[in-house]
């Protein structure tokens, strides 16, 4: 039975460490997921992994069908969801290719399929989300992490706006004002939907850039990826710490 899910985000297609089983073509009422689901064995515990722009990365932030995707991985029978999400800093505290553990969002997005409940036969449906991610698998998260060795700040508000283009100094001024730690483009509504599924969901941010005017540089995708491939290395070993206590 696998209960556990991991979405991938950018800089992590795939799980180098997945011993692949096989992959399941889903078909939603929402249409269709980001790619075919991929089951297999990570340190010994089955997982089925979905990374959220496909498996090429082709798929853009604001493109990607969210709806699709929770629903996809719910009638997997999994009940809960590790997301990972490439971040840009906007606290100081907050290095480039290190981990974060978000426990606040804002929603900055606009125009996507962003709730399962337009018309639902218990009539107009509003779910708690006073905390959006799930306390219990952000304190495994938590452990797994001091048991790797490594730092993942736990205070941290994620800002979601809407890509796919990244924002201006002022937009990212804003943010700051607004009490956001960290932005990015996916956390809303995959967040949410989750939650309107009573799917477990928690993210692991990695630091990929400095936001926008808050280095002297311009953001370089080049360096991004860079930071990236030392941040996923990070998320491999925080993974591979989790899976004994999950
Ligand atoms: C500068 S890369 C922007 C890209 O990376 C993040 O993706 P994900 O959240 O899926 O890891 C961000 O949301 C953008 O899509
Ligand atoms: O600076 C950023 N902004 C938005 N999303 C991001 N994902 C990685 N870096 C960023």
């Amino acid at each position: 039975m696998t209960d556990l899910a991991i979405i991938g985000g950018t800089g992590l297609a795939t799980l180098k460490n997945l011993e692949v089983t096989w992959r399941q073509v889903v078909h939603t009422p929402f249409g269709e997921p980001s790619c075919p689901l991929t089951y297999g064995h990570l340190c010994g515990k089955e997982v089925v992994f979905l990374p959220r722009h496909g498996s090429g990365h082709t798929i853009p932030p604001h493109k990607i069908n969210y709806r699709a995707n929770l629903w996809a991985l719910k009638k997997t029978g999994a009940t809960r969801v590790i997301a990972v999400a490439a971040v840009g800093s906007i606290s100081t505290e907050l290095v480039v290719s290190e981990l974060a553990l978000p426990d606040q969002i804002i929603d900055y997005t606009w125009g996507r399929g962003h709730t399962f409940f337009e018309e639902d036969l218990r009539g107009v449906v509003h779910v708690d989300f006073t905390y959006p991610y799930c306390s219990k698998l952000r304190s495994l998260l938590l452990k797994a992490a001091a048991a790797a060795g490594l730092s993942m700040a736990d205070w941290v508000t994620y800002g979601a706006t809407q890509g796919p283009r990244l924002e201006t100094a002022a937009e990212i001024d804003r943010l700051e004002r607004d009490g956001c730690h960290v932005v990015g483009m996916t956390g809303m509504p995959e967040a949410a939907l989750a939650r309107e599924l009573e799917l477990s969901y928690a993210a692991i941010a990695v630091i990929a850039n400095q936001a926008a005017g808050r280095s002297e540089n311009l953001i370089e995708m080049a360096s991004v990826e860079q930071n990236l491939n030392r941040g996923m290395e990070k998320v491999r070993r925080l993974l591979e710490q989790l899976i004994p206590l999950a």
